[in-house]
């Protein structure tokens, strides 16, 4: 059933590959239970325990790697491979060459153990602040792993002969914990692949899908925010609302597509330019804006006569013509005693507008 889910979730959240790893690692844990009702029919019990067993190891593992490629995270695949031959070969020596009961039963599962801690370290540190859906995957990929080495470490207690006494707390263990921690472990599972859709949802519908910078709502909802925070760090805010000068033209003499090209140019040179805090933001048309904070005030007005130079000193190329594209720029200080947005940006709108009456490719400040 939780393979048939997750394949289900692969197919209706964007087909990501690492939904596909837990798809699998899901689908061979039912291969393993189905393989452990027909126990009666394998002749052998080394074959059957090395079969059972090496599943055991594939799933968690399948799992580990989908965590893996989730998170983007650099571990190589020879750990992995290490890690399944040291538990088969482990597993297979002390079934069928050198029996041991007790290293038997738990050599698979420490492996098992060491590949949940794994996943659970990758979803903990994917972000620098993990989501409420990761903390809850990491905490029971470790409650899992607790788990499983609880039950591994009674199995080894053992020693070398069968005890029927810790089999049967072994089997407590495995019948009670492993399944509650198994059906929690993939509910968070799927919940942190829901939140990640959400996640994109949310960030695709702050975005411009042209220029791939924040849209207006996008710009207005971490603007505002970042307003406060820079006041109360004493830092000087301000805005710089900038629209390329005479874009309908450009429209009119190169074509739609080569006024796209301008747009997404002109906004890749700016934000080349700019730091990587400062937040750029395409209000509509050919109309941007951008919420930057410097030590200085006088640093922060800089930064548009130096964008305009920018703009100015380089046509954009688009297919065989180059484009002089200039642009109109409004710049207001924001000051604590006046942080709403929306007063900044009609005021900004102003000073371009005057910017645009006195000739264009020109910077005009405003105080708010
Ligand atoms: N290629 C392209 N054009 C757009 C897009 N969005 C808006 N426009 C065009 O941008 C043009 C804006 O023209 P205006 O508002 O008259 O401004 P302007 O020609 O830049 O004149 P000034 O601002 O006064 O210098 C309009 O022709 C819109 O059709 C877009 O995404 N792509």
């Amino acid at each position: 059933m939780l393979a048939v889910i997750f394949f289900m979730a692969w197919h209706s959240m964007g087909k990501q590959r690492f939904a596909l790893f837990f798809f699998a690692s899901f689908a061979i844990s039912a291969v393993m239970w189905a393989i452990n009702l027909a126990k009666p029919i394998f002749g052998q019990v080394s074959f059957y325990w090395s079969l059972v067993t090496s599943l055991s190891m594939i799933a968690v593992l399948l799992g580990t790697w989908g965590h893996k490629l989730r998170a983007n995270t650099r571990l190589s695949p020879y750990v992995f491979i290490g890690l399944f031959i040291i538990g088969f070969s482990g597993t297979f020596y002390f079934s069928a060459i050198d029996r041991h009961a007790g290293l038997m039963m738990s050599w698979y599962l420490y492996v098992d153990v060491i590949s949940l801690l794994l996943s659970s370290w990758i979803i903990y540190r994917h972000r620098v602040k993990p989501r409420p859906a990761e903390i809850g995957a990491a905490v029971i990929h470790l409650i899992f792993a607790i788990c499983l080495a609880v039950a591994a470490s009674i199995a080894l207690a053992q020693g070398r002969q069968f005890d029927p006494e810790l089999i049967a707390l072994y089997s407590i263990v495995n019948f009670t914990a492993l399944p509650a921690a198994y059906v929690g472990m993939s509910v968070f599972v799927l919940y942190m692949l829901a939140s990640d859709l959400a996640e994109d949802m949310k960030s695709l519908a702050m975005t411009d899908p042209l220029t791939l910078c924040l849209n207006r709502r996008g710009f207005f909802e971490q603007a505002q925010q970042q307003i406060y925070q820079y006041h109360q760090r004493n830092q000087h805010v301000c805005l710089i609302y900038w629209d390329i000068d005479k874009f309908k033209s450009i429209n009119d003499n190169y074509g739609h597509s080569a006024g796209d090209t301008v747009l997404i140019t002109t906004t890749r040179r700016v934000q080349r330019h700019i730091k990587r805090h400062d937040l750029i933001g395409r209000l509509g048309g050919e109309e941007f804006v951008i919420l930057i904070a410097r030590a200085e005030y006088r640093d922060a007005v800089n930064v548009a006569e130096r964008l305009r130079v920018l703009l100015a000193k380089r046509p954009v190329k688009s297919g065989k013509v180059k484009i002089p594209v200039t642009a109109s720029f409004g710049v207001v200080d924001i000051p604590p005693s006046s942080p709403e947005l929306e007063n900044a940006i009609n005021l900004a709108d102003k000073a371009v507008y005057l910017a645009k009456e006195q000739g264009r490719n020109q910077v005009v400040f405003s105080q708010a």
